[in-house]
Parts: C-alpha cells; sequence; structure tokens
C-alpha cells in the first residue's frame, strides 16, 4: 500500500492505478486476518477476527474522467476491475457477470437520474427485480457466487462439492434481493432471517411467496440487530462456519459495497450531461442510512476521485450515525423514561425496550451500523499516519484502535468520544441530518403536490435532508432514491390519502406487486436465539444435500 495525499492533501491509504501491479488484496478491519484474494473474501464475507473485509488501497490516479460516456454495465466493469484482479476473474468472464446482473433490470439506464426542482436530482435505484436499491449489488454478488461455485465444483461430485450455506439479515430489502438474486442456483442454500412483524406487508411476501426449495425464511421475535446479531453470532461459531461454508449476502460482504460505488459515478456522469456541467464540478450527494452501506460506497467513489462535495447522510429517528457527527459519541441510545412510559412511546414514537424506534422508514430501523467499522477503520489509519511511522505500522494500529472500540460497543454499549482529529476527519468528508417521521410525512405531500411524484419514505428521508443541505450549498444534489414507494404503502397512504388526486393503485402500484400478497407463503417462526438458528439452518441443509 502506498501512503500518497489524498483529494484534500491529508495522508490516506490511496494506491495508484499505474504502480499496482493488478492483484488487489484485502485485510480485516481488525487486523488479524489479511493477505486476501477477492475470491476469498466475497466466499468468506466476515473475516474470522470479527471485522470486516476493506481493500488494501483504494486505487487513486485513476483516468476516471474517461469513463463518461460508458453505459452502466461497461462503466461497472471499468470499476470492478480496480478492485479484482483479472488473474482472479479474467476481464471477459467479468464482464459476462455484469451484463447478466444489469439486464434483469427494467429502466435502459439501470439506475437513471431525474431532475425534481432548482439543483435537486434524484437518482432511482429502484429499477431492479425487487423495487430496491440492494438489487443493483445483489443481483452482481448472486452471480458471483454462482460463478465461483461452477469453478469450484467443475469436474466433483456428491460431497466433495462445495456448497454454500448463506445466512442474511434483513429489515426488508436485502431479503426479497438476496432471494432473487440466488433463487435455484444450484450448491446454495439461503437462510434469510427478518424481524417477525416489522417489515412491510409486501417486503414480508416478496421474501416469503419465493418457494424454490433452496430458499428459506426465518420469522425471527426480535429486531432487526437481533438478526444481524444471530448472523454474526454463527459467522463466529466455528462448528457451522467450518462444516456449512457460511457466505454473506449483508453489506458485511465486500462484494456489496463494490457494486454500488458504480452508481455515484454514472449518476454524476448523467448529471453533467443533463444539466451541461463540466467534469470535476462539484457535487453533493444525499444518502438515506442505516447499516452505512450505501453511503460508505460514495465514500470510496470519493477517495477514487469522484468530485464530492460532501457526502450527506440521512437518518430518521434511529440516529447513532446523526449523534456520533454531531458530538463524536458513538453509542446505542438508552430508551428514556420507557417504563414511566409503560413501554409505549418514546420522543412520541413507538419504541420497544431494545431501544430500536418503530419508524415510517422501517428498512432504516438500526441501532448500529455495521459499516461504520469500514469507515472507522480508514480514519483511524489517517489519524496513525500523523506519527510518520511506516505503511504496516499505521495499519496495525488502525487495526488495534477498531478491535478497542468494537469491544466497548459489545460491552458498554458504545465508545467515544474518538480522538478529536479522527471527528474532524470525519467532518470534513461527511455531513449529517436527523429526519423524524412528521418531516417524512411533509415531504411526501410536499413533492406529490409539487411536481406529482410519489416518494418511499426512505427516499423522503434524504430528499428532507437534501433540501436543508442546499441552504448550506449550492452546489447540486443527487438525492438517493433507495426504494419504490409500492413497497411501503402505510407510511404513502398515511401522507397522501387526503389527497384529492392520489390514488396508491393508479399512482403508485406496479402490476408486479399485484396479487403479491394472497400468494402461497413459506415462513418458520424461530424464537431470537442464535443456537436455535443454527440448528435449523444445519438440518435444512443436511436435507437438501440428501435430496
Ligand atoms: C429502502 C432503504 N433505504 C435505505 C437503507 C439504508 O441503507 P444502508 O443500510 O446501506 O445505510 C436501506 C437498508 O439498508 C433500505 O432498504
Ligand atoms: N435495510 C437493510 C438492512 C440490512 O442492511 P445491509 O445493507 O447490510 O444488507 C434491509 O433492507 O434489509
Amino acid at each position: 500500500m502506498s501512503n500518497t495525499n489524498g483529494v484534500d492533501g491529508s495522508s490516506v491509504p490511496n494506491g495508484s492505478s499505474e504502480t499496482r501491479d493488478g492483484s488487489q488484496r484485502y485485510l480485516s478491519t481488525r487486523g488479524d486476518d489479511y493477505d486476501l484474494s477477492f475470491e476469498d473474501v466475497v466466499l468468506k464475507g466476515l473475516a474470522s477476527d470479527g471485522g470486516l473485509y476493506i481493500p488494501e488501497e483504494i486505487p487513486s490516479n485513476v483516468d476516471w474522467q474517461s469513463w463518461k460516456d460508458l453505459s452502466f454495465p461497461d462503466l461497472a466493469l471499468e470499476i470492478l476491475s480496480l478492485y479484482i484482479s483479472p488473474s482472479e476473474i479474467p476481464r471477459d468472464d467479468l464482464k459476462g457477470i455484469i451484463d447478466r446482473s444489469y439486464s434483469t433490470f427494467r429502466a435502459p439506464e439501470t439506475t437513471p437520474l431525474k431532475h425534481l426542482h432548482d439543483n435537486l436530482y434524484l437518482l432511482e435505484l429502484f429499477h431492479g427485480p425487487t423495487f430496491a436499491f440492494k438489487d443493483v449489488a445483489l443481483q452482481f454478488l448472486g452471480n458471483l457466487f454462482e460463478y465461483f461455485l461452477v469453478r469450484k465444483n467443475a469436474g466433483k461430485t456428491g460431497a466433495d462439492r462445495h456448497h454454500l450455506t448463506v445466512v442474511g439479515a434483513t429489515s426488508g430489502d436485502t431479503g426479497s434481493a438476496a432471494i432473487y438474486g440466488l433463487r435455484g442456483k444450484k450448491d446454495v442454500s439461503v437462510f434469510i432471517l427478518h424481524p417477525k412483524g416489522r417489515v412491510s406487508p409486501i417486503q414480508e411476501a416478496q421474501m416469503t411467496t419465493v418457494l424454490d426449495d433452496n430458499v428459506h425464511n426465518l420469522a425471527v421475535t426480535g429486531t432487526f440487530d437481533d438478526c444481524q446479531d444471530i448472523v454474526k453470532a454463527l459467522f463466529a461459531d466455528p462448528d457451522i462456519n467450518s462444516t456449512h461454508n457460511l457466505g454473506a449476502v449483508n453489506s458485511i460482504n465486500w462484494a456489496r459495497i463494490l457494486a454500488q460505488i458504480v452508481y455515484y459515478f454514472y449518476s454524476y456522469f448523467s448529471l453533467v450531461k443533463s444539466a451541461n456541467l463540466t467534469i470535476g464540478d462539484k457535487v453533493r450527494y444525499v444518502v438515506p442510512s442505516g447499516n452505512f452501506g450505501d453511503i460508505l460506497a460514495g465514500y470510496f467513489a470519493y477517495r477514487m476521485g469522484l468530485p464530492a462535495e460532501k457526502l450527506v447522510i440521512a437518518t430518521n429517528e434511529n440516529d447513532i450515525l446523526d449523534r456520533f457527527w454531531k458530538t463524536g459519541m458513538y453509542e446505542k441510545k438508552p430508551v428514556r423514561g420507557l417504563e414511566a412510559q409503560g413501554g409505549l412511546q418514546v420522543d412520541g414514537v413507538k419504541a420497544h425496550e431494545d431501544g430500536v424506534k418503530e419508524t415510517l422508514s422501517p428498512a432504516m430501523d438500526i441501532l448500529v451500523s455495521s459499516n461504520f467499522e469500514r469507515l472507522l477503520w480508514f480514519l483511524a489509519y489517517e489519524f496513525a499516519a500523523i506519527a510518520g511511522m511506516d505503511d504496516e505500522w499505521n495499519k496495525k494500529q488502525a487495526g488495534q484502535e477498531i478491535t478497542a472500540w468494537m469491544k466497548q460497543l459489545r460491552s458498554n454499549g458504545g465508545f467515544g468520544p474518538v480522538y478529536q482529529d479522527v471527528h474532524t476527519s470525519a467532518r470534513r468528508d461527511f455531513e449529517s441530518e436527523r429526519v423524524s417521521d412528521s418531516q417524512t410525512v411533509e415531504t411526501i405531500k410536499t413533492y406529490f403536490n409539487k411536481i406529482n411524484y410519489v416518494l418511499d419514505p426512505h427516499t423522503a428521508v434524504g430528499v428532507t435532508a437534501s433540501v436543508r443541505s442546499m441552504a448550506r450549498s449550492n452546489v447540486p444534489h443527487i438525492s438517493l432514491s433507495t426504494a419504490h414507494p409500492a413497497k411501503f404503502a402505510g407510511a404513502v397512504e398515511l401522507a397522501l390519502k387526503d389527497e384529492a388526486d392520489f390514488s396508491f393503485e393508479k399512482n403508485v402500484l406496479p402490476p408486479e406487486f399485484v396479487g403479491l400478497e394472497s400468494k402461497e407463503k413459506r415462513v418458520t417462526e424461530v424464537e431470537n436465539s442464535w443456537q436455535t438458528v443454527r440448528e435449523i439452518v444445519k438440518k435444512q441443509v443436511e436435507e437438501e444435500l440428501k435430496a
């Protein structure tokens, strides 16, 4: 890894595309797992030390300006090639995987950009099979898993075949996108955990009406964070992980972040062309955030040269990220006065003993944002570099900091304030906004009345944050639209029920969703226990392998 100056002159771990030999390697944010290939990190998902994989180098000195007129799949090929060595996946094979992945999208541009008004543009990421931004990465990841498995299993039969057991946690969108990316694929079993009763009816139907033999939905009595913890506990369990080749579809899997980098560049070029900008002009990106995967992809794009003036995090009332940017503390929020209030309300919002608020943007009802660990690593690395030691020392320091912070998060429910320099670096590249449910509803109403456009509630959180950010900066804003409004009928109806011209069926519902909820479903209810889930997974995989 070379230690060069970043866009802002700071010391950051960037590599040069001219000096790299094309073989990108990966390491864990906690430092004990390193020098891994792309295939290793994609198939392993989570590092054996509990950390998340990051590339050793973020390619810089990239001639990204020359990508301006590429189609989405061709742009994806250029970007992904910088992180995947051709000795691992030959370029023609990678092109085949990418082309297959985006042929399932309904929009010719894959991720079209829509001008809303003034300096505000909406990046529509919901034109894939399950109508949410997750399809961009999970169509690709499904095909990638298939590619690696076909290669590993060539000429093998029976027990010699490598069988992948995918376990994923969802607050609604990742689950269906993963299921659609992996349904019916050979040598893969898929187990998706969702918090029972806390995903929207359409999201639940999208997952549970897929009846392929290799797809299993588990409804967990708990929250999304409980589901995410169960998945992480399974990865940490040497028993099942060594016998079952666990695979990850959540954004802990590096391939998820990688595939999402593409639309930051693609939307920039779309904007440059449609608004007659000059390449290099600054833009702000505003991202509705929960697990911090989507905006982290924007951070990688920025580090590769994308002229982002700021990346703006938009949270709902589950605001751990917003609080970090404001205070430097990263902590789960205690539910104040819950007992006194009979366990029903906090700040006027329904709350649970676990501290998660149920909001109108449920896919972001998350207490702990798992990908924040990846950003923290880069910030800790930058901080370590101030000491002027060598790169190996900086990486070691960063790994140690992350390990200590994550330990405190586990044992004390939080950590911080982080070093002033770390917080300053975070604030240099990012801003944050917290958006309440009532503001979300107002924004959905405003845009319906103003331009006859129906925003989904997550997108509305982003658009509300964009409008606030536009008061601070006059550069164009690209606000990410992360889901189709039809997935969140309850919130949309709540906002628009009194509008004379509004009809959910006429204005929102796509034909693909008609009748979905009355189709046959398959789902197993489970208690919030990783051991119980482990036994279900083992038994089911055994049966599938016998069949
Ligand atoms: C519709 C929607 N918007 C926003 C988010 C938040 O994205 P991230 O978790 O990558 O921050 C999610 C879930 O991840 C989502 O499903
Ligand atoms: N909002 C997500 C939660 C899981 O996040 P991921 O990006 O880490 O998979 C969902 O819809 O499931």
